[in-house]
């Protein structure tokens, strides 16, 4: 197995990557990004920022969040501790999966990493306590920029696995989709 593969997710635009762990009596060791790798898979990737969160209560919520053009981004993301389940949201305008979701559970040390392309939307519901997150991101982030849907939003029905038991004051208001809704031309 290469150090580092992708496999495409229902979505457009949405990978799961793989990679090779090395394990020896030291402990382990893998690829979290390698931007060769990328390119030969038609992943025009480089890293502007490296984010990390944890989040303490497992059935919080983080999201759903994306950017905007010119800061529309690739966001790696990767599970340092506990385990997630991750999504992604379609809003690109005209996209035949516009506001379709997937997700996937991320879980430390599984070898496994989600990639969302630019225009995918992404949050995620801590399963366990104390769950870290390192993002890479290809876009400064930009507050300026930010686009974000509800998580309760009806119109997404996203079924999140636990009762959401914490959601910060910010993605509490974010509205819910209307018909004005277009989505991110990019
Ligand atoms: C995202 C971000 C936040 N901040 C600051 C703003 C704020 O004071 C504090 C916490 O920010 P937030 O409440 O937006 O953090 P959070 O809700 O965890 O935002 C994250 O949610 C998940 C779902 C993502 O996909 C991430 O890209 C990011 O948007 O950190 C930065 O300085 N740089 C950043 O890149």
């Amino acid at each position: 197995m290469s150090e580092l593969s992708l496999h495409a997710l229902p979505l457009k635009g949405l990978w799961q990557l793989q990679h090779a762990r090395h394990s020896d009596e030291r402990g382990g060791f893998a690829r979290l990004f390698c931007q060769a790798s990328l390119a030969s898979a038609g992943v025009a990737m480089s890293i502007r920022q490296i984010n990390h969160s944890v989040t303490r209560q497992r059935g919080a919520v983080r999201g759903l969040h994306y950017q905007v053009p010119p800061q529309a981004e690739y966001k790696l993301i990767t599970c340092l501790r506990g385990e997630v389940w991750d999504v992604a949201v379609d809003v690109r305008a005209g996209s035949p999966t516009f506001l379709h979701w997937h997700a996937e559970r991320l879980c430390a040390g599984d070898g496994r990493s989600l990639l969302l392309a630019p225009g995918l939307a992404h949050g995620f519901q801590a399963l366990s306590d104390d769950a870290e997150l390192l993002y890479l991101h290809s876009a400064d982030y930009s507050p300026a920029h930010e686009g974000a849907l509800s998580v309760h939003d009806p119109r997404l029905a996203i079924a999140w696995p636990l009762p959401i038991a914490q959601l910060s004051a910010r993605d509490q208001q974010h509205p819910f989709i209307d018909a004005s809704f277009a989505g991110v031309a990019l």
